[in-house]
This record gives C-alpha cells, sequence and structure tokens, in this order.
C-alpha cells in the first residue's frame, strides 16, 4: 500500500470495507430491529467456528472513503448502524462514527474485543473470545456480553467472562450455528439455573436474510 493511503488507513478515513447491507439486526439485544450493517475487512483473532471467515484478510477488501459508506447508509430510512467485521476495532473508528452521527445515526458495535478501542458508539456487543481475548478497558465498557457456545467448556468461560463486565451488562450465551441442536437443551438448563442470562439466537439465518 502507498504511504498516503496507508496513513489515511490508521487515521479512519478509508476502511477496508467486505460489505454493507440493510437488514434485520438478527443478534442480541437489538434482535429484530432494523440496521444498516458496516462490515470492515480484516480478523487476527482465528476462531474456528467463524461464519465469516473470508473477511479475515484485510487485503481482499476495497479501501471504501468513508463518506461514501455513509452516503450510501443514509439512503436507507432506518438510523440505526452497526459496525462489524472482521474484527472493526483493528480500525480507527473516530471519523465514520462521527460521520454516522451527524447523519442522526445511533450506533451498535460488535465486537470480539481484542484490540484497542476507538469511536463514539451508541451500544457495544462485546463477544469474547478464548482465541485471542479481549483488552481489559474493553469489559467496563460492554453493554452486552455475547459468548458463543460450541461446547461444554464455554459456559465455564462464559461465567468468567461475565465476572469482568459492568452489573447492567446484558449477558447472552449464543448457539454456535453448527452445534445449535446439540447445545441448545444445554444452554436452556443453563439459562434456568442461572436467570441473569438471556439466550441470543441468529435469527436472521432461520429468516434467510442476510
Ligand atoms: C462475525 S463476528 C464479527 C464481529 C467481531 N469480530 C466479533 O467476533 O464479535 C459477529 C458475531 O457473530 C458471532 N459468530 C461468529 N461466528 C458464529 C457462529 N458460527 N455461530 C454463532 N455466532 C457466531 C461472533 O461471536 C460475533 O458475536
Ligand atoms: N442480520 C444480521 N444480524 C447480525 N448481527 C450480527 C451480525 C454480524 O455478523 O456481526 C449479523 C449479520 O451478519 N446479519
Ligand atoms: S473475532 Fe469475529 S470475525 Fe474474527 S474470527 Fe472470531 S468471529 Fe470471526
Ligand atoms: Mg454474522
Amino acid at each position: 500500500m502507498k504511504i498516503e493511503a496507508e496513513s489515511r488507513v490508521r487515521e479512519g478515513f478509508v476502511l477496508p470495507l467486505m460489505e454493507a447491507f440493510y437488514t434485520i439486526q438478527g443478534e442480541g439485544v437489538y434482535s429484530g430491529q432494523p440496521a444498516y450493517f458496516i462490515r470492515l475487512g480484516g480478523c487476527d483473532v482465528g476462531c474456528v467456528w467463524c461464519d465469516v471467515k473470508d473477511s479475515w484478510e484485510a487485503g481482499r477488501w476495497p479501501l471504501v472513503e468513508i463518506d461514501q459508506i455513509v452516503a450510501q447508509a443514509a439512503a436507507y430510512p432506518g438510523r440505526l448502524a452497526v459496525i462489524t467485521g472482521g474484527e472493526p476495532l483493528m480500525y480507527e473508528l473516530g471519523p465514520l462514527t462521527s460521520r454516522l452521527k451527524d447523519h442522526g445515526f445511533k450506533i451498535n458495535l460488535e465486537t470480539s474485543g481484542a484490540h484497542p478501542f476507538s469511536g463514539a458508539l451508541d451500544w457495544i456487543c462485546l463477544s469474547p473470545k478464548k482465541f485471542k481475548s479481549p483488552v481489559p478497558e474493553m469489559y467496563a465498557k460492554a453493554d452486552e456480553l455475547k459468548v458463543v457456545v460450541f461446547n461444554k467448556s464455554d459456559f465455564d468461560f462464559a461465567r468468567k467472562e461475565s465476572a469482568k463486565v459492568a452489573a447492567s451488562c446484558n449477558l447472552l450465551l449464543q448457539p454456535e450455528w453448527s452445534k445449535a441442536t446439540k447445545m441448545m437443551p444445554l444452554i436452556v438448563d443453563f439459562v434456568k439455573e442461572n436467570p441473569s442470562w438471556r439466550i441470543s439466537l441468529q435469527t436472521h439465518k432461520f429468516m434467510e436474510i442476510p
């Protein structure tokens, strides 16, 4: 990459954009709400069960000016934006979030928390991973802790992660998609025994929408 382009990425004025689409938030507390998704390319966390492995290599995706990303988002009636990836916190999110706010957007973030925080966000969904831990300062910022359950050891992981977030943080268990049938009875039992937790399903996959 040319030095000038590199510095514009570092400053957050252009970002590698894998895809952007207007859909229904399928997961978590905001499930069911229309939202414009901005999926940034690049991730170094390496979850074995990641459902967007194509996103991992940042260089595959075009570098797009944030003004263009925001103009396309603003063409839709909804004013909730979800920034996801890949791992969006690999990038400086200050300029993108500030421009989205100029257009009246509330902005939610989907993150593993494995990189330092940036941007002006209204809601942070922290989905911590064993493969690369969140940076310590992420826990206090999380509005929602969404732990993916792939095997039995994830219940213990979920409990330990929940001890690090604020008391007001929403606690969610989300079945890993390919293991959902097998793990669901255990997830149901866990939530019945631990009523501060809720279940998050990837409802967009049942609805067959993006
Ligand atoms: C694709 S990730 C992108 C954002 C960020 N890298 C992260 O992991 O939070 C978006 C959400 O999907 C979840 N996820 C990814 N693959 C999944 C799968 N196979 N089953 C269930 N949830 C999954 C992640 O844990 C995260 O909460
Ligand atoms: N509809 C829909 N909801 C989602 N919630 C989180 C997603 C993500 O990949 O970050 C996602 C997604 O890819 N689609
Ligand atoms: S952190 Fe997110 S994008 Fe990265 S591998 Fe894990 S689930 Fe996929
Ligand atoms: Mg997804």
